[in-house]
């Protein structure tokens, strides 16, 4: 198979390195390594320079099926948790990003929940 210039012979693995690609400062722009959920406020395809730059979920016809339930249950639970309290960083947390195809914190992520009254 040829790939613009390249030639990748027949069974090979190709990887796609979605972590890498999501902090691609030429695509995402200058604040690439920034957390900053407002850059999705105009919607996922609006978040970059390109519409598809965001591939969590993949493209195409194998994309993923439960795209929308787990963006939703995750943004029902976050809801439901934020109403009731108030997160703060455990003080045992240590930074530790690691890539497992997504990122995950190496050490887990400690918080503690304060009640919300
Ligand atoms: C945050 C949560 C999730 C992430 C990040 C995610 C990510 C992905 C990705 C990247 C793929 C494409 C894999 C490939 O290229 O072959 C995929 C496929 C798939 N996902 Fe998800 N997924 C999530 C949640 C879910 C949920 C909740 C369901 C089911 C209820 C689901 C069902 C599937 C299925 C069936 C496929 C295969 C689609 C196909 O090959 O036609 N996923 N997912």
């Amino acid at each position: 198979m040829k790939l613009g210039s390249l030639v990748i012979p027949k069974g090979t693995t190709i990887v796609v390195p979605i972590v890498k690609m999501h902090r691609d400062k030429a695509v995402w722009g200058s604040d690439s390594d920034k957390f900053n959920p407002l850059r999705f406020e105009n919607g996922v395809s609006r978040a970059a320079n390109h519409p598809n730059a965001f591939l969590a979920f993949s493209i195409g016809p194998r994309v993923c099926i439960g795209q929308n339930f787990a963006l939703m249950e995750a943004k029902t639970v976050l809801t439901m948790i934020l109403q009731r309290f108030r997160l703060n960083l455990s003080d045992e947390y240590k930074h530790a990003p690691a890539d497992h195809l997504t990122l995950q914190p190496q050490n887990g992520l400690p918080v503690v929940l304060q009640p919300i009254n």
